[in-house]
């Protein structure tokens, strides 16, 4: 009878438990996230709004960016890609969310290198402005135009038109010889002429291993970033072997690098540990591992990028041969009528071409098309929170403080309202009379992001695109590789930070001058 009775008492409380724990899950689970979370009122998928997990598998799939940009298409500029998470596509916010400076996420917070943190895997605002300030007058447009670092850039650039000289009519894999020329010049930067090895003496060989490993270092960017907690579990031997050897090969510059500090040539080096002491008595924020660990974020970050801009111009002019001939005409007439020989291993001088017209139209248009960083670029919304003012698809809302706001740059320079035909790349559209509507295009720009955290090598990274395309289009013209399949081989690939999926870009060089001797 007792046992009758214990029995039965105890299928109804296991009843009634299960009943309580399935219903606050699927309050919790479903109901709330879906009608009563401050986000509800955001439209997106079902399915964002309930898991964190489906945009992390879109993250890793190397889909997001296209998946985000076909949601913006069906829901409007602002769509809930997570339970805690908006993307927004409206040049409006930009302002609010980079320029005002919302902190990061934490998505940056494993960036640390040689065990320490450097400017871009600051989170706090306060910690980061300190940090940046360091090094922001050496990467200035006066510092960078000014003659000393001129002619270290004009020197990498001459290493670039020899190898040129000697390769022509071979294809070559453009996308490693691009890196290796801005790994020449942001390694020149950091240590100093007397201390960088250079990738650009041996471009196909010792130049091909060191960014190969830096290919294979960075392949580990979505652990990194987004589920740190598996990168043990999930991460390859060869990726830690490849970031070692990154590691141990700027370690060995940057130590020899420390002879240079005091000395008169200027590199980053010298400037993060060879400034003066505060006059309030402040500590610098740079000690020696601080400085190698920023070093090495400088030389990661300004060199692939760098180098995918630059192919997918090559690319795009290899295919569009009347856009290349109009950039030709610009240079040789800016030239006095002239090309150049290539034989001629001289670069352009920066103040002659910085500001060539359609020269600017090439590179915006693949700045705008091919931004080496598409991706997500993730803040927090401040404790206050952000309103969302409203749009036709998103009533009036205040988004709450802690949510992940991101405006990935590849939306927003697709948007159909201020580029039409947002995918075809066209440099004339930078060409255009209409200055209402060249003004929102500028506006939509944002390859280099914006505010205090944009990029700080942005003044660099400009100056090498322009004095390669400079110099190289006022010698050569060039072709695609006949029979290579660009579209599988050679596609852009989708991630936070974008290339060539397979590191190939293969170009065919031609010399024009030999080219208009057999036409006449
Ligand atoms: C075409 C070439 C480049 C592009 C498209 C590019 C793009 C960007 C973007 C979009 C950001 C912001 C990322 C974010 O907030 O998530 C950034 C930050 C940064 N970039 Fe670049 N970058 C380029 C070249 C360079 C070069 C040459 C350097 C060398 C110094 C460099 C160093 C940095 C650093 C240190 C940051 C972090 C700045 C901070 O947090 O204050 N980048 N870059």
């Amino acid at each position: 009878m007792l046992q009758e009775l214990v029995s039965e008492n105890w299928h109804s409380l296991i009843r009634t438990t299960s009943i309580i724990v399935a219903a606050f899950l699927i309050f919790y689970g479903l109901i709330y996230p879906l009608l009563f979370h401050p986000l509800a009122k955001i439209p997106g998928p079902t399915i964002c709004a309930l898991t964190g997990y489906w945009i992390l598998y879109k993250s890793w799939s190397e889909q997001r960016n296209h998946y985000v940009d076909d949601l913006h298409k069906r829901y409007g500029s602002i769509v809930r890609v997570g339970p805690n998470e908006v993307d927004i596509s409206d040049s409006d916010y930009l302002k609010e969310v980079y320029v005002q400076d919302m902190d990061k996420s934490n998505f940056y917070a494993q960036f640390i290198n040689y065990g320490s943190h450097n400017t871009f895997s600051t989170i706090d605002k306060a910690g980061h402005i300190e940090s940046r300030k360091a090094s922001a007058k050496f990467y200035s447009k006066s510092h960078v135009c000014s003659e000393d670092v001129q002619v270290k850039i004009r020197g990498v650039i001459s290493k670039v038109l020899k190898v040129l000289e000697e390769q022509k009519y071979k294809p070559i894999n453009v996308f490693i010889l691009w890196a290796d020329m801005a790994m020449d010049a942001i390694t020149l930067f950091s240590f100093g002429s007397k201390y960088y090895i250079s990738s650009m003496d041996d471009p196909f060989g010792a130049g091909r291993k060191i960014v190969l490993e830096f290919f294979v270092q960075s392949s580990s960017w979505f652990w990194t970033t987004q589920l740190p907690r598996f990168y043990d579990w999930v991460v390859p031997q060869a990726v830690d072997d490849a970031t070692q050897r990154c590691c141990d090969w700027i370690e060995n510059q940057f130590n020899r690098s420390l002879d240079g500090v005091g000395e008169s040539e200027q590199s980053l080096v010298n400037t993060l540990l060879g400034g003066k002491v505060h006059s309030n008595g402040k500590k610098p924020v740079f000690d020696k591992q601080r400085a190698k660990s920023e070093c090495f974020d400088h030389i990661a970050a300004g060199h692939a990028t760098t180098a995918t801009t630059l192919s997918y111009i090559y690319f795009e002019l290899a295919r569009h041969p009347e856009v290349q001939q109009r950039l030709i005409d610009e240079l040789s007439q800016s030239n006095g009528g002239k090309h150049l020989s290539v034989h001629n291993l001289e670069s352009q001088d920066y103040s002659r071409i910085e500001e060539l017209p359609f020269m600017n139209a090439v590179i915006d248009e693949t700045l705008r098309v091919y931004a080496a960083i598409p991706g997500q670029e993730p803040r927090l919304a401040p404790n206050t929170g952000m309103v969302w003012k409203g749009s036709k698809e998103t009533p009036k809302c205040l988004i709450p403080g802690g949510t992940i706001i991101t405006m990935q740059p590849w939306s927003v320079h697709r948007d159909p309202t201020v580029f039409t035909d947002p995918n075809n790349w066209n440099p004339d559209r930078w060409m255009s009379d209409n200055q209402e509507q060249l003004k929102a295009m500028h506006k939509n720009l944002i390859p280099f992001s914006a505010g205090t955290r944009m990029c700080i090598g942005m003044n660099l990274a400009i100056c090498e695109i322009k004095l390669n395309v400079s110099s190289v289009f006022s010698r050569y013209t060039v072709r695609l590789e006949e029979g290579f399949d660009y579209d599988s081989k050679a596609f852009f690939s989708d991630m936070y930070t974008s290339f060539p999926r397979f590191g190939q870009m293969p170009i065919v060089f031609d010399s024009i001058e030999t080219k208009q001797e057999l036409m006449s």
